[in-house]
């Protein structure tokens, strides 16, 4: 479990000074994949230096597992860490060391035993898929292949986090799928808990269960995502699955219908034909698989021909179907 309670972290700059993260509080429970969304200079990359103890915040808690990193001495600090694996945009690999020597790195200045250390880097080869690569140097792999590596090696000393800062930004979208893929697959099998920092919304939908948007140093919404994305007024929402510009709605009042369900949305639909004589027009759509579910959200434009409806009725006729709009 991850807690961050009133964090702030000021820089000083010129004569006087940038709030890199301003106010955050953060919950994200063992085990889950956690995403924070955010635009360049929002206070992501601040944030995880916080999280990870490479930065003293200037005021605020952050407590990971039972421990409160706040107020620990430089040396307890260093201990902290060994607990945290950490993956980062550009691989940060030992150019001078194979893979297998960059992933028992963490391992030796632990102090790990050699015997140990080689039965544990072979396990963690077998895991990130680099059967065969094993003493392949950095400059011989693929930038797929050196993130598989940065990923074995963030995993070495088994932590309880996995932090990832921007891991997929310096790779080809096909390449950033198998390793959103592989971050997930490990989740579910070793239960380490993921924290990722990213711009970019594809990381989000394709592997998160939670998540946070983050603009100018503040977290402006947090929570479940699949709870986010059903919730019509989410701006994370019309970030992840967006739907079309209200201005394109034309004739008649411009509302997004979120779902996450079945097939139900057509006859949903049409019932609002049906039963209540709204004309519908579609204005724009998306549906994903997100989290396990089939999500989805619609901009449609209701009008009625008498130009008043039943909002009361349409909406709770829409609640009891399992979709949510705010009328
Ligand atoms: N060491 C520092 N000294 C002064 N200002 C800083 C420092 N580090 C970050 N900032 C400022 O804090 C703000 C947030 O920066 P940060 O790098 O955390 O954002 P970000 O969301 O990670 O952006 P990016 O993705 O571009 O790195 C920016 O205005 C930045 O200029």
């Amino acid at each position: 479990m991850i807690e961050v309670t009133s964090l702030t972290k000021v820089y000083p700059s010129g004569a006087g000074s940038v709030t890199a993260v301003d106010d955050v509080s953060l919950h994200v429970g063992t085990g889950r994949i956690f995403g924070i969304l955010g635009r360049s200079g929002a206070g992501k990359t601040t944030l995880m230096r916080c999280l990870t103890a490479l930065e003293r915040p200037t005021s605020g808690q952050v407590t990971i597992g039972d421990v409160e990193l706040t107020t620990l001495s430089a040396s307890q600090l260093r201990a902290a860490r060994h607990r945290m694996g950490m993956i980062f945009q550009h691989f940060n690999l030992l150019n001078s060391r194979t893979a297998a020597g960059n992933i028992a790195f963490p391992l030796e200045v632990q102090g790990v035993p050699a015997a140990e250390r080689s039965a544990r880097v072979a396990e963690l080869i077998d895991l990130v898929g680099l059967q065969g690569r094993a003493d392949a140097f950095p400059s011989q792999l693929s930038g797929g292949q050196k993130q598989r590596v940065g990923i074995a090696r963030a995993l070495a000393a088994h932590p309880e986090v996995l932090f990832c800062d921007e891991a997929t930004s310096a790779l080809d979208p096909a390449t950033t799928e198998q390793i959103l893929d592989l971050i997930k697959e490990i989740n579910a099998r070793t239960g380490v808990t993921v924290v990722l920092i990213t711009h970019e919304s594809e990381v989000v939908r394709r592997i998160c269960d939670g998540a946070a948007l983050m603009e100018a140093g503040r977290v402006v919404e947090q929570g479940d995502l699949l709870d986010l994305l059903t919730d019509p007024t989410s701006r994370l929402a019309d970030i992840l699955l967006p739907v079309g510009d209200p201005a394109l709605a034309g004739v008649g009042e411009s509302v997004v219908l979120s779902f996450a369900q079945g097939n139900t949305q057509e006859a949903v639909i049409s019932a609002l034909t049906r039963r209540f004589g709204l004309d519908v027009s579609i204005v724009g759509g998306a549906v994903e698989a997100i989290a396990g579910r089939k999500v989805g959200r619609l901009r449609v434009a209701l009008s009625h021909p008498e130009g008043h409806y039943d909002r009361a009725a349409v909406a709770s006729y829409l609640a009891e179907h399992e979709v949510s709009v705010q009328l």
